[in-house]
């Protein structure tokens, strides 16, 4: 706290010195503007082009002298709250933190630091085989140079004072080494906060939707990388967006990024998965009060006794996603994950994605428990990913400086009460 007054006092005598010594500059230059207008005296026209250059020069000094001291007010009242972010940050297993605030310790074994290698050289025909659009065009966005790379946000490292932090210690933004790919209401949600339970897991906390079609034509990867939250290394930064595993062209760009990346894939019976994104919508009308739908008039055609062509009923045919996935990547970068065992048995899939990350066991019974009111189980704290640097950045200029990990339960809520609202005779339940 002593530390991080006298930053923000020195911040403040630097604001009053840059706006002293602006004035003082602006006030003599214009002082030597104005002698040199109103001046009496017989003035030879060297003597006034010797006045105008020195009221120029001052007035540059005043501008850079401001520039100057204005950078070092900034950086000296953000250092601070992001020094305490990087304090805060959660360590991933392997590394420690000693009294001075100093990492020690060995990162993971290599092999969790998954190679962002550029694609292959066979990318381009593997690409035209493996799409079944072959005579349409796929946008595919190749990495460029510093795309991916964290190193890209200097103004943040210099921001960070050196006795701090080390330098492989300070929290920055990464492209996602793992993928959450979908299914949609297969458990993504709760899948993903239960990861983040897990010290070397980052997790971001809503649904870019980057590779997919809608976003993909706006944005570029260093848009995507921007956005996912600060990680140190040693630790995975994990993403989740259910239209990836659907949309098949986001699979290549998926590739495109990093072709040695993880992907999990949860599954759970493709009818509870209907029945949930009925009830999904059924709530939604319910909300704006729009008139309901029966699961009859939704997904079955009276008129032709078939069932419709839906979006909806494609994205539980699960076969033809995981053929086109498996085309493009190995069936070792991919776990299938069981979303019916998620409900029951979360540790069982968690353990599994542990292994499959080479990530050490650490979630356990004692992070998770069972809420019988809500039937599914819930975790006793959460702790919350490193914030976001905008609300970081705001933090620290108002200078609130402590952020620590937020301890609160957290149960997915969603579920009971859409179902409430779902009358369950419409789906022949
Ligand atoms: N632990 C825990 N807590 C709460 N909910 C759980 C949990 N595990 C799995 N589920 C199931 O997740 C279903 C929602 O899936 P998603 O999060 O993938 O939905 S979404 O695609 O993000 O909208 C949700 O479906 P509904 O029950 O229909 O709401 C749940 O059945």
């Amino acid at each position: 706290m002593r530390h991080y007054i006298r930053l923000q006092v020195t911040s403040l005598v630097c604001l009053s010195a840059a706006v002293m010594l602006t004035s003082a500059l602006l006030a003599c230059a214009l002082t030597l503007l104005r002698f040199a207008r109103i001046s009496n005296a017989p003035i030879t026209m060297r003597h006034y082009i010797r006045l105008q250059v020195t009221s120029l020069v001052c007035l540059s000094a005043a501008v850079m002298l401001t520039s100057a001291l204005l950078a070092c007010t900034l950086t000296l009242m953000f250092a601070s709250p992001l020094a305490e972010m990087a304090r805060q940050i959660r360590l991933p297993v392997g590394l420690d933190r000693d009294e001075r605030g100093s990492v020690r310790g060995n990162l993971l074994p290599e092999d969790n630091v998954y190679n962002m290698a550029a694609p292959s050289a066979s990318w381009t025909l593997h690409q035209r085989e493996s799409t079944a659009k072959t005579n349409q065009s796929v946008l595919i966005r190749h990495p460029k140079k510093n795309d991916l790379d964290p190193q890209q946000a200097p103004w943040m490292r210099q921001l960070l004072p050196s006795n701090v932090t080390n330098s492989y210690e300070r929290p920055q933004s990464r492209a996602p080494q793992c993928i959450l790919l979908g299914f949609a209401k297969c458990g993504t949600s709760a899948l993903l906060e239960f990861l983040d339970l897990h010290p070397n897991m980052v997790t971001l906390n809503w649904e870019p939707d980057y590779f997919c079609d809608r976003m993909y034509k706006k944005y570029d990867l260093k848009w995507y990388v921007g956005r996912m939250p600060p990680s140190l290394p040693g630790q995975i930064t994990i993403e989740k967006s259910p239209c990836y595993i659907v949309e098949h062209d986001a699979h290549l760009r998926i590739h495109a990024m990093n072709s040695s990346i993880k992907l999990l894939v949860l599954v759970r019976d493709p009818i509870t998965r209907l029945l949930s994104e009925h009830a999904h919508y059924a709530s939604y009308q319910h909300y704006w009060g729009l008139p309901s739908q029966s699961f009859e008039d939704r997904f079955y055609s009276n008129r032709t006794g078939r069932f419709k062509t839906s979006v909806i009923l494609k994205v539980g045919d699960y076969a033809p996603h995981f053929q086109h996935l498996l085309k493009v990547f190995p069936r070792n970068q991919i776990l299938i994950v069981d979303g019916d065992k998620l409900i029951t048995n979360p540790l069982s899939q968690i353990s599994r994605i542990e292994s499959f990350l080479g990530l050490p066991h650490v979630i356990s019974r004692d992070d998770i428990y069972f809420d019988r009111e809500k039937s599914f189980y819930c975790m006793k704290e959460v702790r919350s990913s490193s914030p976001e640097l905008a609300t970081l950045l705001l933090a620290g200029w108002v200078g609130v400086s402590i952020m620590g990990p937020t301890k609160t339960e957290s149960c997915y809520p969603r579920t009971a009460s859409v179902w409430q609202q779902v009358n369950l005779s419409d789906v022949g339940r």
